[in-house]
């Protein structure tokens, strides 16, 4: 199994470059684990404590079942991924099943920030885009589809994001074997990603 890993802050395009990774590629060749999925269960808490949590802190995730199910899905193991509702702040109680594949992606703002993981990634991916450039994209798609407002995305931007992003994201750049530059729609690099798994898988 080829284990990719793709980081890199809110909004720079994660889940639209693993969108057109998996695009073409033949089905059932490439699975995917979002990190999105791993938030930790807060039904102790009452939904405005869930809403003062810092989602940006690496505390706020699982990574112990991502790391779990990454080596149950190695040994040929179905996993069930959590869902999560980005509206209620917690996990739904339903479930994803996601099957071994030849190749897997790992995608996740926080994902290099643990070494366990780290360690397990073949490739490690980390994609660019400018801090200015991922707040207006990520305010169209929070009041879009995550059910928030324009204060609601502001507030928590300036209180935990941006400096969350300073402490723990900017520098996984690090350890990155590839940067994808995603200011724009970047379809020479999402190529050659491709590239690179068409080889694993044909
Ligand atoms: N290169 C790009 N140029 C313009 N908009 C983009 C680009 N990549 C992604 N987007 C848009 O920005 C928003 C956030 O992208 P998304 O892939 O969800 O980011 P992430 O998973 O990193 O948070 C989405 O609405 C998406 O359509
Ligand atoms: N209940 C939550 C949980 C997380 N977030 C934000 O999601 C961002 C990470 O997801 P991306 O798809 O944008 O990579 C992260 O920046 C958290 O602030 C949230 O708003 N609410």
């Amino acid at each position: 199994m080829l284990i990719i890993g793709i980081a890199g802050g809110t909004g720079c395009g994660k889940t639209t470059v693993v969108d057109q990774i998996l695009n073409e590629l033949p089905e059932g060749e490439v699975g995917v684990i979002s990190q999105d999925h791993y938030y930790k269960d807060t039904s102790h808490l009452t939904l405005d404590e869930r809403t003062n949590i810092n989602f940006d802190h690496p505390r706020s995730i699982d990574f112990d079942l991502i790391a779990k199910h990454l080596k149950e899905l190695k040994d040929g193991i179905p996993v069930d991924q959590p869902v999560y509702s980005f509206v209620k702040h917690n996990r739904t109680g339903d479930t994803i099943r996601t099957m071994p594949r030849k190749v897997m992606i790992v995608e996740g703002i926080l994902i290099l920030t643990n070494r366990e993981l780290r360690d397990m990634f073949d490739i490690k991916i980390f994609v660019h885009a400018d801090s200015d450039e991922r707040l207006i994209r990520r305010l169209k798609r929070d009041i879009a589809e995550r059910g928030r407002d324009l204060d609601e995305v502001l507030t928590r931007y300036q209180t935990t994001l941006k400096p969350m992003h300073q402490q723990f994201i900017e520098p996984m750049k690090e350890y990155a074997d590839i940067i994808i530059p995603n200011n724009k729609y970047n379809t020479v690099a999402v190529d050659i990603v491709k590239t690179i798994i068409n080889e694993r898988i044909s």
